[in-house]
């Protein structure tokens, strides 16, 4: 068997590492922590990895921009699975604090949008510490208290922290509260992601990812970049514009549609993007985290768009019958 390593960020006990538990299991897998999300896809294109799980969008504020920037530009990569992970923090803290001492707290700035009500009511003006993932803070309160020294977790930048609630196990921490979310069903996804050459199998609960550039200064060149999978029925579940970076005005989408490359109307939308838009980056066809199957419009049917091509070589064989 072969054993797959798999970068994600780290360190350990992440919801990132949550993710990649649902794909692989430590016994069977390596795990590679990396510091941040550029990392995990650079160790998969340089070949220290085999596969990248990284975050790609949440309920809170959409779209990962690192991923979609990542993945958006270099050498292609593409997404091989998605996973869902549901998202609350604990509030962590040395032994003996309290909440009502709290006037600094580190938190990854993803967690900290999911947070910032609970934030507001709980622990009033709290100054934010960003942190490079969940658990980097854990991570340095854990040293911290391990050294021994009464004051090291005094020196620290942060007088509490918001971790995965795994991750209190983990460092060893003391919870200060637990259950801390703004939206008690957040929820944030994942991606497998790894070099191009394979496309997972369709199963009827697909999802395409894409990057697409417009032409320069075409009015409705938008629309006509959406008309291509509203003509086929493709319904599109995520799409968000990304500064491509070269200039001021000019934006890169990124877009998840549903259904995978292999279904007829996926493809031709494809086609179409491919005839009239100058870039398409196509980041993979997966399985749905949901399994949930698209509603297929009249006319839209694989079936359909076999019938209508041998309907056209009929026409174009002179048949009109
Ligand atoms: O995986 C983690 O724990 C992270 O720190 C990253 C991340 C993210 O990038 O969105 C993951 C889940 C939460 O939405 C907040 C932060």
């Amino acid at each position: 068997m072969t054993v797959l390593r798999y970068a994600y960020l780290g360190p350990a006990g992440t919801f990132t590492e949550e993710a990649l538990r649902q794909v692989a299991s430590s016994d069977d897998a390596v795990y590679l922590p990396q510091t941040d999300v550029g990392s995990a896809l650079a160790a998969v294109r340089s070949g220290d990895a085999d596969r990248a799980v990284v975050a790609i969008e949440s309920t809170a504020e959409g779209g990962v921009t690192a991923t979609l920037d990542s993945l958006a530009t270099g050498e292609p990569l593409v997404l091989l699975r998605e996973v869902l992970v549901p998202v609350q923090f604990t509030l962590v803290a040395a032994p003996g604090a309290r909440l009502a001492d709290v006037r600094r707290v580190s938190a990854h700035p993803h967690a900290w949008v999911q947070c910032r009500r609970w934030l507001a009511a709980h622990v009033p003006g709290a100054v934010h510490v960003p942190a490079t993932s969940n658990t980097a803070p854990a991570a340095l309160l854990s040293d911290a208290l391990a050294s021994g020294d009464p004051d090291a977790a005094r020196g620290l930048a942060f007088d509490a922290a918001l971790v995965p609630p795994a991750a209190v196990a983990t460092y060893g921490l003391v919870p200060l509260a637990e259950r801390v979310a703004d939206n008690p069903s957040a929820l944030t996804r994942f991606v497998v992601v790894g070099p191009p050459g394979e496309v997972p199998a369709p199963t009827g609960a697909d999802k395409t990812t894409l990057v697409v550039h417009l032409p320069d200064n075409e009015a409705g060149a938008l629309l006509a970049m959406l008309e291509q999978f509203a003509a086929r029925g493709v319904n599109l579940s995520r799409i968000e514009s990304r500064p491509i970076g070269d200039a001021l005005g000019r934006y890169s989408f990124s877009i998840d549609a549903e259904g995978h490359v292999t279904d007829e109307r996926v493809g031709e939308a494809l086609m179409g993007l491919h005839r009239r838009c100058p870039y398409v980056r196509f980041l993979g066809s997966y399985p749905r985290a949901d399994a949930v199957a698209p509603l297929v419009h009249v006319g839209t049917a694989d079936a359909d768009f076999v019938e209508a091509r041998s309907w056209l070589a009929r026409l174009r064989a002179g048949d009109v019958t």
